[in-house]
């Protein structure tokens, strides 16, 4: 099994070719202005796409941003990303109102060599994230008519069977882009015989997705550390009050098995910063993870907790971290993910950071990004790859 690299398709000659890259530019926006609050999943792109410029490449954008229904919703539009990508890359971007309908035609065929044009948002089409074949593949073949061949340069996406991402290089010569290489080199020191201890952290909100990687990492790992939203579905299979806590109520049961099998590896916090109200000013207290009040909800882990992860962390030789700790976009209940990611930073272990918001955080709370090993735009997909899962997105890459 091979895999073809950018380089090989700038070695044949990009010149006025239409190439179709597929980008994960699905960035944090600031909910009341709708800015992008993080950009580092634009710059983590513009390798691939400045060389595909350089070599004369019409350049045609895809990405999801949110997980829309399927549908348009003005809020999750890639509007705010062109004109970002556009001033990153120091020329204007195309930006096209639909993804694959007239106006993304009409932009595509207007391209000049050198041209970037950046497609509306992926999900704003049914066929996009389709568990139905033929239903996706309705929709790749329109994705795919938009160009000669195909980069994947989402990373971060890597792990999802979408069209865009496992249907559309069926359907076009097909190659992955500098991201993608990399995020695969690095990350595969951590797949193959990771050095010991190894100690993963979890937090962040995608409670469902990483609950079922859990169970694959376990045995892998000598110690799982918890927090984020991740936490309540296993503090209440604890059998303690979560209060309105972000709960997955159907995965208690499978969070009570996890926790048998664990061996102790998993540890959980002791004490959580539990808030009124989902709120920057909301009024909240530190309580102990058995007593958060039933009209309370845990918006970060304590102090405590924080001391107890650091100790856990403190011999690491190679630790991967996935998932703030709390709300950390509130200043209020950002102290446990940067204590955490200081704890990690101050390891002498190999340290990885996966995740779109894990990323943004260690930017927004000014902690020095080279004091860790590697700094993924993937979180679901780089604990896929840990897991030693064939990701579709790679899959599909392969010749
Ligand atoms: N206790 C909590 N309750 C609700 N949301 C939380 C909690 N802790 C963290 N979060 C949210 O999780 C989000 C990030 O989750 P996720 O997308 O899983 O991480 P990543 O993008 O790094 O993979 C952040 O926006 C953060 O506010
Ligand atoms: O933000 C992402 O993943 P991450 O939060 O796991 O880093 C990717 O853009 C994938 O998005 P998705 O989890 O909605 O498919």
């Amino acid at each position: 099994m091979t895999i073809r690299t950018l380089d090989d398709l700038l070695a044949e000659g990009v010149s006025g070719r239409r190439v179709l890259v597929r980008a994960d530019l699905n960035v944090p926006l600031d909910k009341q202005t709708g800015q992008i609050t993080d950009d580092g999943r634009i710059r983590a792109v513009l390798p691939t796409l400045g060389a595909l410029v350089q070599g004369g490449a019409k350049v045609v954008v895809c990405s999801h941003l949110g997980r829309p229904k399927g549908a348009p919703d003005p809020q999750y539009s890639l509007r705010p990303v062109a004109g970002r990508l556009g001033e990153l890359l120091g020329a204007p971007v195309q930006f096209a109102e639909d993804t694959v309908g007239d106006s993304a035609r009409a932009c595509v065929e207007a391209l000049a060599d050198g041209q970037v044009a950046l497609l509306e948002n992926l999900r704003f089409n049914k066929g996009e994230t389709s568990k139905d074949d033929a239903e996706r593949g309705a929709f790749a073949d329109q994705l795919a008519a938009f160009g000669e061949a195909y980069v994947d340069d989402a990373f971060g996406a890597v792990h999802r069977k979408h069209a865009s991402v496992y249907d559309v290089p069926a359907r076009l010569p097909h190659v992955a882009g500098r991201l993608v290489l990399r995020e695969v080199e690095v990350l595969g020191r951590l797949a193959g015989e990771p050095e010991r201890p190894y100690v993963v952290v979890l937090g962040g909100s995608k409670v469902s997705d990483k609950l079922a990687v859990i169970e694959a990492l376990l045995p892998k790992v000598d110690r799982l550390l918890i927090g984020g939203g991740m936490c309540f579905t296993f503090l209440k299979a604890q059998g303690h009050e979560v209060g309105t806590s972000l709960l997955e109520e159907e995965m208690v049961e499978t969070c009570r098995n996890l926790l048998e099998r664990s061996e102790g590896k998993i540890m959980l916090p002791v004490d959580v910063v539990a808030a009124d109200a989902f709120a920057p000013d909301a009024a909240h207290d530190t309580v102990r993870a058995d007593g958060i009040p039933s009209h309370r909800l845990g918006l970060d882990i304590g102090p405590e907790t924080v001391a107890g992860f650091a100790a856990a962390l403190s011999g690491a030789k190679t630790v991967f971290w996935n998932g703030p700790m709390g709300v950390f976009e509130m200043p209020a209940f950002a102290n446990g993910t940067r204590g955490v990611a200081e704890a990690i930073t101050k390891t002498d272990a190999f340290t990885v950071v996966g995740g779109g918001d894990s990323a943004a955080a260690v930017r927004a709370l000014g902690l020095d990004e080279s004091s860790f090993g590697h700094i993924s735009t993937g979180g679901g997909a780089s604990l896929e790859y840990l897991e030693g899962k064939t990701l579709p997105g790679i899959a599909a890459l392969e010749d």
